[in-house]
């Protein structure tokens, strides 16, 4: 029996293949937001974050933000069909004003770009931020000063960067075998990271 898809349905997926997505993937407090601000103010991209899509739901006080705070909370994945639609949606509000999506904090696993792929369209290019675990905890420390978000806090930094090295690696692979990976490195001062940022972004305009 074949599945019926609607053709509305179909004109959003045939706008999403076409559109430009970058999966901008690295560890907790490596800069992700950062660059993804400084990038949407140079080439006008979209920017979606799913760590703030899933804060936006658990804010919003729904059935589905009430489920996944502890596991936030404490600094593990929610599961990944809820991620895939909060970002589906937020993508389809945009599709037919923007330039580009950054997929900020995306795939944290495997199965989950492959669901994105399937339900949505392939990453035109996967920008990964790479910077030393200590680098990673001092700069969070320092944002934890004066950020509200509830896992700005030692412990569940710890619980974050313990779930990033063990999920990102087979990603980093993965997405290297298809040619897609660009890594920037993120010691440095942020300029200088975005500089290297769009040498990346220039080559798929
Ligand atoms: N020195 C330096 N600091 C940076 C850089 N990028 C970000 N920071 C600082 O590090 C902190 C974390 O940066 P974010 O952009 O929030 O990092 P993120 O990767 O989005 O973090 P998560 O949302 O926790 O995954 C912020 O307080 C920034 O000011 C950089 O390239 N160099
Ligand atoms: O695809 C995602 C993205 C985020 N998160 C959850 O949202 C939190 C915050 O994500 P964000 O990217 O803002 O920050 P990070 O943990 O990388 O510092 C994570 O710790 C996870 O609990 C998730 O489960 N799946
Ligand atoms: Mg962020």
């Amino acid at each position: 029996m074949g599945i019926c898809v609607s053709s509305d349905e179909k004109a959003e997926r045939e706008k999403l293949k076409k559109t430009k997505i970058i999966f901008v993937i690295g560890g907790p407090g490596s800069g992700k937001g950062t660059q993804c601000e400084k990038i949407v103010a140079k080439y006008g991209f979209t920017h979606l974050s799913t760590g703030d899509l899933l804060r936006a739901e658990v804010a919003s006080n729904s059935p589905t933000g009430s489920q996944i705070k502890d596991i936030m909370q404490n600094g593990y994945l929610v599961p990944l069909e809820i991620v895939l639609k909060l970002l589906r949606n937020a993508m389809l509000q945009k599709i037919n004003t923007c330039k580009g999506f950054l997929i900020d904090g995306y795939p944290r696993e495997i199965k989950q770009g492959l669901e994105f792929e399937k339900m949505i369209a392939p990453p035109t290019i996967v920008l990964i931020i790479t910077c030393s675990a200590d680098t990673m905890k001092q700069r969070i420390m320092k944002r934890a000063a004066t950020s509200s978000r509830a896992d700005d806090n030692e412990a569940t930094i710890v619980n974050r960067l313990e779930t990033y090295f063990r999920s990102t690696d087979p990603i980093i692979a993965y997405y290297e075998k298809r040619g897609l990976l660009r890594k920037v490195p993120a010691e440095g001062d942020a300029d200088v990271v975005f500089n290297e940022c769009c040498k990346v972004i220039d080559i798929i305009l």
